[in-house]
């Protein structure tokens, strides 16, 4: 697992049509899922094939400080069950990183512990949305403390158990604001009964994900619309694999349509609630013929890639391969959907803009997306903000645009290391 260690990385160029087979790591958002519900069972479970990375590191090293020690395995990590009286000391720290899915699926399950728990991370993250669920978590009975800011740093103290009950809660500025009120719900005395308000939660897969695990490891859940309530339960599962990252391949999936070439991805599930699965749909908008098999998804880029008209509100996460792609297509491309993107690892609807543009791509923000115009790109800096999809989009157009010089490509170990030796041995 190397990674590209220097300060920049020429993404390499592809000088013809790729015809190549890649695996991609564990699902980010599976893998902390299923540490996070594995530790609230009855017994360890055992964890296969996840994602070994920056944020599935820090979610690990978040539930053992809290109590919920984890054993490598050959195949992945046996997690035992939070046992607070494993917690000693007057105060402990939470360290979350710049992920999202630690900062706002942790906290719940502080407050089932004994003693206060600080929350802290990267810069990054004490700018990324959180109070409405810090409210919520409130309203169900979490004790805790923010001095006002509705932002990290935090303190949350824990009194042995949460009540639980209704709630109202705005999601819309992140889908993880629900995902972590459920996902914790069957620890709560009464479980969780939460009812959405405000605009539509984003990410509509990654609730269905949070859903599917729930019942996965033996949980009670029902839906009504935009009310969710989970039973009080101990969970059980006898074992949980992990699916390849499906956002991950994305980058892959997307050489070959700019190549117009050919990449398979192995082990691309037949069945998935993961936001990537939607590229099936979407390449073939993009000129690609995309085709799934016992091996895996095919896709097989066309003779030019249209410019189109995409909301992404669902898949927010695939912008900036998408985008990336879009800059050479036929003509202009508008993307909407995705104003909730301006709060993740970095504000990326701004951060695009500004590097497709410093590469010669005529890329404008809109309130919630971009407006893509293709023109002549040339090399030059592509700054990535600490966001490990950045690199990602990064080298999708260094396939075509020789001398694109990638800034601190290490970043995109937050869900995939060594992805710049993976990707050079695609481009060959
Ligand atoms: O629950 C999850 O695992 C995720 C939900 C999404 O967050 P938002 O709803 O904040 O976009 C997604 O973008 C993120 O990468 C992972
Ligand atoms: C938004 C993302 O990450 P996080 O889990 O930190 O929210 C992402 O991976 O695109």
């Amino acid at each position: 697992m190397t990674e590209a260690h220097e300060d920049q990385w020429t993404a390499p160029a592809a000088n013809a049509a790729l015809d190549a087979t890649v695996r991609v790591p564990g699902s980010k958002s599976i893998t902390n899922r299923a540490y996070v519900l594995s530790a609230l069972a009855s017994a360890p479970i055992r964890v296969r094939v996840p994602l070994d990375s920056r944020d599935t590191r820090l979610m690990l090293s978040a539930l053992a400080t809290l109590g919920a020690r984890s054993e490598q395995t050959a195949d992945g990590f046996l997690v035992h069950p939070l046992d607070a009286a494993g917690v000693r000391g007057d105060e402990v720290t939470v360290t979350m990183g710049n992920a999202g899915t630690v900062a706002r699926f942790t906290p719940a399950l502080a407050s089932l512990g004994n003693i206060p728990v600080r929350f802290d991370g990267d810069e990054a993250i004490r700018r990324r949305p959180i109070g409405p669920l810090l409210t919520a978590l409130r309203r169900v009975g979490a004790r805790i403390d923010d001095e006002g800011r509705g932002a990290p740093p935090f303190t949350v103290h824990g009194d042995g158990g949460l009540r639980g009950g209704k709630v109202d809660l705005d999601s819309s500025a992140s889908s993880q604001f629900l995902s972590a009120l459920l996902l914790a719900g069957p620890s709560f005395d009464q479980g969780v009964t939460v009812r959405l308000v405000g605009d539509a939660p984003p990410s509509e897969p990654h609730i269905a994900m949070t859903l599917d695990m729930l019942r996965r490891f033996g949980a009670t859940v029902e839906r009504d619309g935009s009310e969710f309530h989970v039973s009080p339960s101990k969970l059980s599962c006898p074992e949980y694999v992990v699916e390849p990252d499906l956002s991950t391949a994305a980058p892959f999936a997307a050489a070959a349509v700019v190549t117009g070439g050919t990449v398979r991805v192995q082990g691309w599930p037949k069945h998935t609630t993961q936001p990537g699965d939607w590229l099936r749909s979407l390449l073939p908008a993009l000129g690609a013929k995309v085709t799934l098999d016992d091996s895996g998804l095919a896709v097989t880029g066309g003779p030019a890639i249209p410019g189109v008209e995409l909301d992404l509100h669902e898949v927010g996460e695939l912008t900036p391969v998408i985008a990336a792609m879009l800059c050479f297509a036929e003509g202009p491309s508008l993307i909407s959907g995705v104003a909730h993107l301006r709060g993740h690892e970095t504000d990326r609807l701004t951060a695009l803009a500004t590097e497709l543009s410093g590469l010669g791509a005529g890329v404008t923000e809109t309130a919630d997306g971009l407006r893509i115009t293709p023109a002549p790109l040339h090399g030059g800096v592509f700054h990535t903000y600490d966001d490990h999809r950045l690199v990602m989009a990064a080298a999708v157009l260094g396939l075509r645009v020789p001398d694109v010089r990638v800034e601190n490509p290490g970043t995109v170990g937050k869900t995939f290391p060594g992805f710049t030796s993976t990707w050079a041995g695609l481009v060959g």
